[in-house]
């Protein structure tokens, strides 16, 4: 599917800092719009409805999913996370870019759906860095910090379909290069759109 806004997918393992590092992004970037998924984890901290996510029960999100209110979901650590279509759709048919952060199953779904998709991977520094900063964020109990470092093993190997990997150790460095990644998009995107039209006012298609 084509739209005329552009589309930015960041994974990245629980705790390598995506929500950090996308939200840092938004604060920058007027014309950038987050998605917010439904999950059917309970709410963490200070966490609120619609706003982080929209909480919702396994009944809900299999209805949703059964009537395709979906454009894409997958079960990670345990729980269902979905991008709903009326989240994302009318926004980049407007024209508006928008960023989803979602896991790796949900961004290959979402290339196959929509191929000019950007798909962006961000790794921690190291292992040990990554299990301090879920410690360190303070919001998962022990036993759940150790499936998400188990799953991140296999997360990371899948770091090879993406379009880009940034690797976050000093943040302001991730911050920068997140920037550079959507800002090019935005200018080969712009440019493609100028040449295809040109094309077709040459040949008289358009
Ligand atoms: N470059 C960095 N250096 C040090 N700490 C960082 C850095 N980036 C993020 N953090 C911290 O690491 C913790 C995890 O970050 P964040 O919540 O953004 O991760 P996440 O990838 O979005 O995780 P999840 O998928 O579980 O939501 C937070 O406490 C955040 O402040
Ligand atoms: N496939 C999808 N994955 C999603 C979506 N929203 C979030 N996520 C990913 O789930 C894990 C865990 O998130 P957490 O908030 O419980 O720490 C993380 O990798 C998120 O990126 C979604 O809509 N679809």
């Amino acid at each position: 599917m084509e739209t005329p806004g552009n589309l930015f997918v960041v994974a990245a393992p629980s705790g390598a800092g995506k929500s950090s590092l996308v939200k840092a992004l938004l604060e920058l970037d007027s014309h950038l719009r987050v998605s917010v998924s439904h999950t059917t984890r309970a709410p963490r901290g200070q966490e609120q409805n619609g706003r982080e996510y929209h909480f919702v029960d396994r009944p809900a999100f299999d209805a949703m999913v059964a009537a395709n209110e979906f454009f894409e979901w997958a079960e990670v650590h345990g729980n269902r996370y979905g991008t709903s279509r009326i989240g994302i759709e009318a926004r980049l048919m407007a024209g508006e870019d928008v960023v989803l952060e979602i896991d790796w199953q949900g961004a290959l779904q979402i290339k196959q759906l929509f191929p000019y998709a950007v798909l962006i991977f961000i790794l921690p520094p190291s292992w040990q860095e990554l299990e301090q900063r879920l410690r360190r964020r303070g919001e998962d109990g022990e036993d759940v910090i150790a499936v998400r470092m188990q799953n991140a093993r296999e997360e990371v190997a899948q770091a090879r379909h993406f379009d880009y990997v940034i690797i976050n150790g000093l943040f302001e460095t991730a911050l920068f290069d997140l920037k550079t990644v959507v800002h090019s998009q935005r200018l080969k995107y712009a440019a493609q759109r100028r040449v295809k039209s040109t094309v077709f006012h040459a040949l008289d298609l358009a």
